[in-house]
């Protein structure tokens, strides 16, 4: 299977409580690569029971998991993260079959993955407490931090290893156990994920992978008062159902959603430069990622210098099967995702919008999109509006600072933003006035693992990677002793 060297990271079965075990109703989903249209796999659906017996092995894990000092937790995930480098090639190539990521992608997101194992593993030394002078002469008071318990965790197709790690890796190290629901088109990679936590001696029951029917999954997850935490990532649609649903357990979440980033060239911009970055925050992963640059805005200055070296480089882009070493774009995850990109350039064109490259799917069998470029964009279109997740890049003109600013924050979305420019009084001003949990100053590339990933608004709460990524995984407890 597309040279996976070694076959035993090539499961089919979901993972609980350190078993690998099959759906007891014989339920079974298939996996299927975007690239060819071809049956990669068949995993089981498990049943309610079965879910349920999931979260009863993370609860019972959960004691002596907890029981570790957190320099014994971090041995073990450096062991995870050690396996998963040594294991690299064979975890890309399953990512690349089930995604259809190139595959010098798949191989970034393995390292991008494993940083946030390394990361946390060493966190895990540094969940400090304090104490605070007693408010009358015989108290003494202290605050201390405690893992939350068991966790949960529903994860995306367009990162099937990242979204993982960016969870299990500070849950764990915080002390929790966790059950993961991965996203149906991609669970392979999620189960590789299983073995090779297996492998470095991640107990029983602290790390768990189910697979089934999202919506049920999901509502005894949500349900549970056993589960105290929900992590998700995905759209903002699921994020608010999902919120809905922990309400009545009142679980701590986090919420990774959606996205509709600008990226903003002013006139005063290195225009190679930003051409670059354009192509870095539109075209990564066939513009299926959550940060990717949504909406370009170009100052009248250089729109014409931007566009013609932007449809250049456009142009220059290969799209193919992510096995092959020219592909730069893959193909789309599916064709609900070839539809919304026909849809997206059918209404910029009903509003005068113009497209100088692409602008439609490219072949038969699999589900590749020409990388597209749209000029004379306007705020009303759909491409305006709602998150592309797919190769469209649509330019927009601006005249001056203050009307950027009012159309980039024209949006329910807040998590992403870009922009060049190089007078650094703009600079400040801009990266202040943008409405989003990230801003990228002449970088079309802001993910890592030791800043602050995530939202506001409409694109979630909660931090993940940083210091700040293992608070969501603990519980303050302010101790009062009376002397
Ligand atoms: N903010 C981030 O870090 C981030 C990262 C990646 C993707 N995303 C967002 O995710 C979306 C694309 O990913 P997607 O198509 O997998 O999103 P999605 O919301 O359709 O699915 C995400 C996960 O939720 C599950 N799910 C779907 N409906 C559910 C339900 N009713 N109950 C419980 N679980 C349910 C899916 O099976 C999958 O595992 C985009 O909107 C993208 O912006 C955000
Ligand atoms: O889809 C967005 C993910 O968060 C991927 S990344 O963190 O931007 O690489």
């Amino acid at each position: 299977m597309h040279r996976v060297q070694d076959a035993s990271l090539f499961r089919q079965q979901a993972y609980v409580n350190g078993q690998w075990i099959d759906g007891d109703l014989g339920f079974t989903q298939d996996v299927i690569n975007p690239a060819t249209n071809e049956l990669v796999a068949c995993v089981p659906q498990l049943s309610e029971s079965q879910v349920h017996s999931a979260i009863s092995a993370a609860q019972q894990a959960l004691a002596p998991w907890q029981a570790l000092t957190a320099k014994a937790r971090q041995q073990i995930l450096l062991k995870w993260h050690q396996l998963i480098l040594q294991h690299s090639d064979d975890l890309a190539r399953i990512m690349t079959l089930e995604q259809g990521k190139p595959l010098a992608e798949a191989q970034a997101e393995v390292n991008y993955g494993a940083s946030f194992i390394e990361w946390f593993a060493e966190e895990a030394k540094r969940v400090y407490g304090e104490t605070i002078p007693g408010h009358q002469a015989d108290k003494r008071i202290t605050v201390i931090k405690q893992a939350v318990g068991v966790t949960a965790a529903i994860t995306p197709w367009n990162f099937p290893l990242a979204m993982i790690t960016r969870k299990a890796a500070p849950a764990l190290a915080a002390g929790c156990s966790m059950i993961v629901k991965p996203a149906p088109q991609t669970p392979l990679t999620a189960l590789a994920l299983a073995e090779l936590a297996h492998r470095a001696g991640i107990p029983n029951g602290v790390f768990n992978v189910v697979i089934g029917e999202a919506k049920k999954v999901g509502q005894i997850l949500c349900e549970s008062h056993q589960v105290r935490k929900l992590s998700f990532t995905g759209s903002t649609a699921v994020g608010v159902k999902l919120m809905q649903q922990c309400a009545p357990t009142v679980k701590k979440l986090s919420l990774e959603l959606g996205g509709n980033a600008p990226f903003i060239v002013f006139n005063d911009a290195d225009i190679e430069a930003a051409v670059t970055g354009a192509i870095q925050a539109k075209f990564r992963n066939a513009g299926q990622t959550c940060v990717c640059a949504n909406r370009i805005y170009v100052q009248s200055g250089i729109i014409k210098q931007f566009t013609s070296k932007f449809v250049k480089a456009v142009t220059a882009l290969n799209v193919g099967d992510g096995f092959d070493v020219e592909t730069d774009i893959g193909p789309l995850i599916n064709q609900d995702a070839v539809d919304k990109a026909k849809s997206h350039i059918a209404n910029a064109l009903s509003f005068n919008g113009k497209v100088l490259v692409g602008g439609q799917p490219l072949t038969d069998s699999g589900h590749f999109f020409a990388p597209t470029v749209i000029s004379n964009c306007q705020q009303n279109m759909l491409v305006a509006k709602e998150e592309t997740f797919g190769p469209i890049a649509p330019i927009f003109e601006f005249d001056d600072e203050a009307q950027v600013i009012e159309m980039a924050n024209d949006t329910d979305f807040g998590l992403a933003a870009y922009f060049y420019a190089n007078d650094i009084s703009l600079v400040y001003r801009v990266s202040e006035a943008l409405e989003f949990g990230m801003v990228g100053v002449n970088t079309g590339l802001i993910s890592t693992e030791v800043a602050p990933f995530g939202g506001i608004k409409s694109s979630g709460i909660g931090r993940e990677g940083s210091r700040h990524g293992l608070d969501e995984y603990l519980e303050m407890k302010y101790v009062c002793v009376s002397i």
